[in-house]
């Protein structure tokens, strides 16, 4: 690998001895990594001696993202140094959490790990494409509890002020942790590039600040090695906003933050920094800082959304009463034809772009009600009536679009597919055959 000139003149400069093996750890072989999801009722457990020390569901190993374990949610691929933001982050079940840089979703599907699906989790993502591919993964892993939404932090800050305990910002940046698995990475880089990432950065900021509950905290990380975007932007935000450092635990490979890589600032060192050369992953920085304001929390008024009409609550609750056990979503919200539920109440949703509020339940159709691709996935054996084990052939079938073959006995109706143990999609029985309700746009070759 090619490293720019300059990239290279600036660690030597900044690392001295260490900067050989910096830059030869960077031509090595990736380390993947994944985590199991704990939403899911059998939790993948093979594997055990990979298992990741300060990650409490990650494990080494790479992911064929056409299994049926990703596919179905049980597990998420991800790079093991960006497994220890979620950690960081220190959630607790009851939360309002903000993930405001979130897809495809790494961290908002580790954080909800944690939620248990209690509180509230706003996972945005402010690029179209990107907020849809953060859709899937949300919906994947079974999350309930999740707001989705395709916001800028300007607008998002005038909706929520005040008013989350913990906002993850996993910042855009300059990518030097992305050099060995994306040489893009490397294109895009030049001497400049990682002060234009921290005037972002500084932006974004801003904005979560206002959005932080008094006493709240804010994880800021980058898969960045730049001081400018890293260490700087902590120095700033403590002289800028009244935040405290918080250290951060290091383990085997971690290293301080790096206090004479901004204003010598001693507290930098509570920060942690993850280098390829020391440490089994790409690389990363973490930052933990919380809010030393103690003034008051921002009430927001909880309002619920969408109107059903008695025809439309009608059909959900037929559909309920003969397919569904234990479940019983405390609010529905109705946008268009498409019906959600959410168990706590939503903040007023005028004026923001909604990818998904709550878990989508399914479609209000003429006469009845289709569930949703979603709902197989989040739904647990015990709140689902008909359950249906399927073969991995036929799970092939089904994710290709095509109807699979079942007992000629079998009652008709919807079904719960089931693969390898985990919920993989909702199909209709009728005559010995699974009609196909695998979403259109998610239909792959194997
Ligand atoms: C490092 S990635 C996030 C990775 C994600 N947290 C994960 O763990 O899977 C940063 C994200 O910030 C988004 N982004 C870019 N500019 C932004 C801005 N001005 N405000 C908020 N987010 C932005 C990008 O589209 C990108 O998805």
């Amino acid at each position: 690998m090619e490293l720019p000139a300059d990239f290279k003149n600036k660690y030597q400069k900044l690392m001295g001895d260490d900067a050989d093996s910096f830059f030869k750890s960077l031509d090595q072989e990736t380390n993947p990594g994944y985590r199991v999801n704990p939403l899911k009722e059998y939790v993948v457990t093979e594997n055990g001696e990979d298992a990741i020390d300060y990650c409490q569901y990650g494990y080494y190993g790479d992911v064929n993202g056409k299994s049926v374990e990703h596919q179905s949610g049980a597990i998420y691929s991800q790079e093991p140094s960006a497994m220890y933001v979620g950690e960081v982050a220190d959630i607790t079940p009851g939360d309002y959490v903000l993930d405001l840089c979130a897809s495809p979703g790494g961290k908002t599907t580790h954080v909800a790990s944690y939620m248990q699906n209690q509180g509230l989790l706003v996972t945005n993502e402010i690029d179209y494409k990107r907020a849809k591919v953060l859709v899937e993964n949300v919906e994947r892993f079974g999350i309930r509890n999740a707001l989705i939404l395709n916001e800028n932090p300007n607008n998002l800050a005038k909706h929520f002020p005040r008013f989350f305990d913990k906002i993850l910002i996993d910042a855009p940046c300059s990518g030097e942790g992305m050099f060995r698995k994306n040489n893009d990475a490397i294109k895009y880089w030049n001497a400049e590039y990682p002060v234009e990432c921290a005037i972002r950065q500084k932006e974004i900021i801003e904005q979560a600040v206002k959005m932080l509950k008094p006493g709240g905290k804010i994880i800021y990380s980058t898969c960045t090695f730049a001081p400018e975007e890293d260490e700087q932007i902590v120095e700033w935000m403590h002289d800028e906003f009244d935040f405290t450092i918080e250290p951060i635990r290091k383990y085997e490979g971690m290293v301080d933050g790096k206090p004479d890589w901004a204003n010598g600032n001693q507290d930098l060192t509570n920060t942690v920094r993850l280098f390829p050369n020391h440490f089994k992953g790409e690389g990363h920085f973490i930052s933990k800082l919380s809010s030393n304001d103690n003034g008051s929390a921002k009430k927001i008024k909880h309002r619920l959304q969408g109107n059903l009409t008695q025809d439309d609550k009608k059909l959900w609750d037929e559909f309920k009463q003969t397919n569904l056990v234990n479940f019983a979503p405390k609010h529905l919200i109705l946008f268009g034809d498409q019906l959600y539920s959410f168990d706590n109440t939503l903040p007023d949703l005028k004026g923001l772009k909604v990818m998904r509020p709550g878990l989508h339940l399914g479609t209000i159709k003429k006469k009845r009600f289709e569930p949703s691709y979603a709902l197989a996935l989040a739904l647990h054996s015990d709140e689902v009536v008909n359950r249906l084990e399927i073969t991995e052939d036929d799970w092939k079938q089904y994710v290709h679009g095509d109807t699979i073959s079942c007992d000629q006995s079998l009652s008709k109706g919807w079904y719960q597919l089931i693969c390898k143990k985990q919920p993989v999609a909702f199909g209709k029985v009728v005559n010995g055959t699974v009609k196909n309700f695998f979403p259109k746009g998610l239909r792959f070759n194997i």
